[in-house]
Order: structure tokens, then C-alpha cells, then sequence
């Protein structure tokens, strides 16, 4: 059968895939309490349409820090691709452009910086995890910049990976053939050795990850480079706030897909508050449990920028490689299209609180 939706590709992964690779894919932290939060959030949220509006054209798009989107819709930057497809990055960067979406790309890809931005006809960002080793991290910096992408996105929910039950259940490690290429042998190595109740991707963050970093620090960094910085893994307007105050030119409200601190609210439910304290003064966007073109409307109505998928575009990677990921992109922003019409909001600017009921 065709896939028809997300939930299909989701059904398909959830069919086919091998049973450590889905626990790693689809799972979350602790009780995945906030992983269920973050899809039964948005089946809260009712819509609130106008009618006898002139809709014979719709249009999506949207402009994000000087690059524009035909649809206000990215790919959230996950770890290892090739764990589902051997094209990997190579198919989702290259489904994304297609797409006319926005790829952010995780410090943990397992393709070169600089074949993917070589892959890439939209706009490309990095993902950062702070390093202990900070001349590391700056060599990483000046790569991502000679290649020509556009941000750098900083996550900063995950001074250490939490524990996921199902991938210490399964002893998830990664495959010989999968790595992370763009980070030293050395840090390479850990994912590939599990130990006794600490899973390889936990070991990642034990030893390289540097909990000890704060507020003053992100100075350093500006500092060093020329490229926009996006704090991702924002749940709290005081935080937000800081942010402003210190530089960071967007960020990403996102609880890392119920990945990390578990019992806080879905993203969508935190959406609010953060675009009430930045008041304008910086874009915002959102990661965690997108899953239909109706959730992308919510997410834009609260004041959200531009909304990250994550899982479904591996979902769509892993049925048929980058057809099946743009296919992904292209439903939801053909849903899109479609809420906004029957919504009587041709246009993303039209698409304020008052759609929601
Ligand atoms: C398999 C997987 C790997 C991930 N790897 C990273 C990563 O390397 N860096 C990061 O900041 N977030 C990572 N995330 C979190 C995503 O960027 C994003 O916050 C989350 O997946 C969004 O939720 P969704 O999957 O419900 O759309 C990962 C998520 C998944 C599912
Ligand atoms: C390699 C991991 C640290 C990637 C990640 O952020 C995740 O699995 O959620």
C-alpha cells in the first residue's frame, strides 16, 4: 500500500526496521511520558476556520533569518542516517531541497560536512553539541563555514544524553559501517561499545559532551564565528529571554522529541510562552511530535517560525530513501496548504491565534 500520511510511514518503519535500530528511532527517555505528550498535544488543539475567504491560491511560504521556504518546514537534525538507508544524509539533504525545506544537519551525521552541503540546493544548517574539547569544537566550526552553511544551531538540553530504557533493553551500539565523520576517531569509538546500563549513545555525552557550560560561555563562541547561532532545546521564557539578551539570533523550542528530561510539557504546549518573551525580538521555531499539516498550522499559530520534523523524515527515508523523505516533507506541506485553505488563511502572515479555537 501507498502511504498516504505520515502514520503510514510510521507503520511501515515500525514493520520493517530492526528491532534496536526502532527502539533508538521512535524512543524516548524515562517513562516516554513527554513522547506521548508531545503527538497528544497537538489532537488538543482545535482549529477555528473563516469562511468566504478568497482562497483560490495559498501560499506557504516564509523567510527564516535571510533564507526563504516555500513551506515553514525543516528537518531536525538527527544523529546517523545511515541507519536506515545507505544514502543516508545524502537522500534526505538532497529530499529537502527538493521539498523546498529547510535541513539541519546533526553534528552526528554519518556523511562529510562538505558532501552534504555539496548535496544541498536550500538552505543547510549545523548542529553543535558543546565539547569539552573546545579546539575541537572551533576546528568542527571552521569546516561547517568554509562549506558554505548557513547557521549554526547549538543544542543545549543535553549537557549529558539521558537513559532511554529501550535502547539499554536492546544494547543498542551502532553498526561498523556507521559513523560519525565529521567528529575524531576517538569520540567515534564510544558509540560503538556498549557497556553494562550505559548505552553507546550515552557514552557520547559522558565523555565528550561539557555539562559545565553556561550563559557567559556562549560569548566565546559568537566570538569565534561569523555565522547566525540558534539555541536549540528552549522550554522557558527566562530562558528565551536570555537568549535575546545574549546574542543568539533564534531558537528552537523543542524537549529533543521526549529524548531527554521527561515530565516536561510537549513543545507545543511550551510554544507560547517562549514566543511571548522573545516578543518579536527573535524568530522561533519548534521541534517534537509534528506528524500532519494541521499540527504545522498550530505550531505557526502560537507564533512558531518555521516547525523541525524529526522521526518521520527517517521514517520516509527508511520505505524509499529520498523519495520516501521528500514524499514526508511534500505531505505535510501539502496538509498545510489544504488547513489553511479550508481555515480561510491564504497566507502564512494571516496565520495568527485567532485560527485556533
Ligand atoms: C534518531 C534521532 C536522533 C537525534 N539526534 C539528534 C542530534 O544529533 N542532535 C539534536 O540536537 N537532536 C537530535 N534529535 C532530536 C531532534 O532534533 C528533534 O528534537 C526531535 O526528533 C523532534 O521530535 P519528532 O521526532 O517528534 O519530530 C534526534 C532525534 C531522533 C529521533
Ligand atoms: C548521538 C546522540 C547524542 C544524538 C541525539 O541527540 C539523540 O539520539 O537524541
Amino acid at each position: 500500500m501507498n502511504p498516504v500520511d505520515v502514520a503510514d510511514y510510521a507503520e511501515h518503519a515500525k514493520a520493517t526496521l530492526a528491532g534496536d535500530v526502532l527502539g533508538y528511532l521512535d524512543g524516548g527517555s524515562g517513562a516516554e511520558w513527554t513522547l506521548r505528550e508531545n503527538t497528544a498535544a497537538y489532537r488538543r488543539i482545535r482549529l477555528r476556520p473563516r469562511v468566504l475567504v478568497d482562497v483560490g491560491s495559498v501560499d506557504t511560504a516564509v523567510d527564516l533569518l535571510g533564507s526563504s521556504l516555500a513551506a515553514p518546514l525543516g528537518v531536525a537534525p538527527m544523529a546517523y542516517h545511515a541507519l536506515v538507508h545507505p544514502e543516508a544524509e545524502l537522500a534526505t539533504v538532497k529530499a529537502t531541497g527538493a521539498a523546498g525545506a529547510l535541513f539541519v544537519a546533526s553534528m552526528f551525521a554519518s556523511t562529510g560536512l562538505v558532501r552534504m552541503a555539496q548535496a544541498a540546493t536550500g538552505p543547510l544548517w549545523m548542529q553543535l553539541y558543546w565539547l569539552r574539547d573546545r579546539g575541537a569544537l572551533l576546528e568542527l566550526v571552521g569546516r561547517v563555514e568554509q562549506a558554505g552553511y548557513r547557521a549554526l544551531v547549538l543544542t543545549v538540553d543535553a549537557p549529558k544524553v539521558a537513559r532511554r530504557a529501550r535502547d539499554l533493553r536492546s544494547g543498542f551500539t551502532l553498526p561498523p559501517h556507521v559513523r560519525a565523520v565529521n567528529l575524531d576517531a576517538e569520540l567515534m569509538a564510544a558509540s560503538h561499545v556498549a557497556e553494562a546500563g550505559v548505552s553507546a549513545i550515552e557514552r557520547h555525552s559522558r565523555e565528550r559532551f561539557d555539562p559545565t557550560i553556561t550563559w557567559s560561555d556562549l560569548g566565546w563562541l559568537r566570538e569565534r564565528t561569523r555565522l547566525p547561532l540558534v539555541l536549540k532545546g528552549i522550554l522557558a521564557g527566562e530562558d528565551a529571554r536570555l537568549a535575546a539578551e545574549n546574542g543568539v539570533d533564534a531558537v528552537v523550542v523543542s524537549n529533543h522529541g521526549g529524548r531527554q528530561l521527561d515530565g516536561v510539557p510537549a513543545a507545543v504546549d511550551a510554544l507560547a510562552e517562549v514566543v511571548d518573551a522573545v516578543a518579536g525580538r527573535l524568530p522561533v521555531l519548534v521541534d517534537g511530535g509534528v506528524r500532519r499539516g494541521t499540527d504545522v498550522l498550530k505550531a505557526l499559530a502560537l507564533g512558531a517560525a518555521t516547525v523541525l520534523v524529526g522521526r518521520p523524515v527517517l521514517w520516509g527515508l527508511a520505505h524509499s530513501g529520498a523519495a520516501g523523505a521528500e514524499h514526508v516533507l511534500r505531505l505535510l506541506r501539502e496538509e498545510l496548504e489544504e488547513a489553511m485553505a479550508l481555515c480561510g488563511r491564504p497566507t502564512t502572515v494571516e496565520v495568527d491565534r485567532s485560527v485556533l479555537g
